[in-house]
């Protein structure tokens, strides 16, 4: 299996240094996340393109493998490709039916050549000869050179024949580390998600710093989402996901600080504290998903007031986006259901937060604070590499990898987002398999047979362990996680 990897026209533009830089951090990101899913793969870059080489993948492998390269930054679209040698462009031809022939039936279609190296053909005479033989021997397809239903290309290199035998968009943007480390403050929400994710495709290396609000329920939901968003468009590269116990600030806040006040104090001390992490690791700049006006307290007379608290950078991917923009981001990168079971940790802790800040009011309300309040937070805080996300769950739940040593009274819960079980049905022999979406679960687990035990199946093991993990802490024992290998 080999795939010709096109670059996102911005780094096309650059200068030629600038260029290869960009292009050298693509052919290591791509090999990366390709090397996790087979090991075999190998990359290798040209001028204007990537050549991928992952022979020997099992068709399982390779559908991961291009659902890897979509969602990997910096890359327009990608080419799946056939490569042979060739003799004549009759032999082209043949080779090009036995390819597309029959996918043409009933289609228009037109032929597209592009050739490297010396030979007693022109481009277009491989056009117009292909075309012409695939035409003949079709009675239903048709040559049309305008906006065909199917564009056929093929790639002759020297002595090499490449038919392509698909066309998949990519994610555009930049390749990760081509720009500088950022920390995101990530709450789970809709926004942050978002925001966070701009950051990755816009090139930077994303790291993770959550505030607990909400106990370990809150920490799980934002662990998921970070541990989300790194395995499917960051995991070219190792990033750390720091969970501060935020709960003694806020417990603070409530009883000390002006109610109007709240809102915006929260936010200070949430970017003063992310701010000492930041700096701990040499990371530049914050991201948040904070957008102008999304609710009332997002003002920029209070996010100036925000801004104040920290000489850090702070980024806004979102500020100018609608809330119904964000959501359908949201949707197409997958987060959404995840935000959706989030419940609203910091937006409830001011009842009618102010709108327009001052600052030596805020600071006279900060004053009654603690002053080591938040240096006691960072030093409690915890650091995980997000790999470990992963893996460490494992330890705590049970987890069975064989349909066969499943429990007698066993019932396998599909937890995996509808549009994922719908394409991929499970069925396991002699085995009850209910479907119940993971953000479904929270709220509906209780009026499951307590009887029976349920082992909670999704296809990377990761988000059946945090809900199993999470079900646990509410007092469900009856629950495994069901991980075939
Ligand atoms: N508990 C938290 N841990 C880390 N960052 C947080 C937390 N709560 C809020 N933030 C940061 O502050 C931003 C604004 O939060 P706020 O709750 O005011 O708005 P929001 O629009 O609900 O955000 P989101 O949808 O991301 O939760 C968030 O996007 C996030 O970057």
């Amino acid at each position: 299996m080999r795939f010709i990897v096109k670059l996102f026209p911005e780094i096309t533009i650059k200068s030629r240094s600038v260029r290869l830089r960009f292009s050298k951090i693509l052919q290591s990101n791509i090999r990366n996340v390709l090397k996790r899913i087979y090991e075999g793969t190998k990359v290798r870059m040209e001028w204007d393109k990537m050549d991928v080489l992952c022979d020997g993948a099992t068709p399982e492998q390779a559908e991961r493998l291009i659902e890897a390269l979509k969602c990997t930054p910096g890359i327009a679209h990608f080419l799946q490709v056939q490569e042979s040698e060739f003799t004549d462009v009759h032999n082209i031809y043949e080779q090009v039916q036995a390819v597309w022939g029959d996918k043409l039936e009933g289609k228009t279609f037109c032929v597209r050549a592009r050739r490297i190296g010396d030979h007693d053909f022109s481009s277009l005479e491989v056009e117009r000869y292909v075309g012409g033989g695939l035409n003949q021997h079709s009675n239903t397809a048709g040559v049309k050179l305008k906006n065909p239903d199917v564009t056929v290309r093929v790639e002759i290199e020297k002595d090499k024949l490449f038919i392509v035998t698909a066309t998949h968009p990519g994610l555009g943007g930049f390749p990760i580390a081509t720009q500088e480390d950022l920390l995101s403050l990530i709450s789970g929400g809709f926004d942050s998600a978002v925001s966070s994710y701009m950051m990755i495709n816009r090139g930077s290396r994303v790291h993770y710093c959550f505030f607990n609000l909400g106990g370990a329920a809150h920490e799980i939901g934002v662990k998921q989402m970070a541990y989300y968003l790194w395995d499917k468009f960051g995991a070219s590269h190792r990033v750390k996901f720091v969970s501060v116990p935020f709960e003694p600030v806020v417990a603070e806040i409530l009883e000390r600080v002006d109610n109007g006040q709240m809102g915006v104090i929260l936010k200070r001390l949430m970017m003063r504290a992310a701010s000492q992490v930041a700096d701990r690791f040499g990371i530049q700049a914050l991201v948040t998903g904070e957008a102008l006006g999304q609710v009332s307290s997002q003002t920029l007379t209070n996010l100036r007031v925000i801004d104040g608290s920290t000489d850090q950078l702070i980024l806004r991917p979102l500020t100018a986006y609608d809330k119904q923009t964000i959501i359908d981001i949201a949707r197409k990168i997958g987060t959404e259901q995840i935000s959706i079971t989030m419940p609203e940790y910091c937006g409830v802790i001011s009842k009618s937060p102010t709108v327009k800040a001052v600052l030596s009011k805020v600071e006279a309300e900060e004053a009654k604070l603690s002053p080591d309040l938040i240096d006691k937070v960072i030093e409690a805080a915890i650091v995980e590499d997000i790999r470990d996300i992963g893996r460490a769950t494992a330890q705590e739940v049970d987890e069975v990898e064989l349909a066969a040593a499943l429990d007698d009274n066993a019932v396998v819960l599909d937890i995996r987002a509808p549009e994922e079980e719908e394409e991929d049905p499970l069925e396991i022999e002699g085995v009850e398999v209910e479907v119940l979406p993971f953000y479904k679960l929270g709220t509906q687990f209780g009026d499951l047979d307590q009887a029976k035990t349920y082992h909670l199946y999704c296809a990377k093991g990761v988000m059946s362990k945090l809900q199993a993990l999470y079900l646990h802490e509410q007092g469900f024992v009856n629950v495994k996680v069901y991980h075939p290998e």
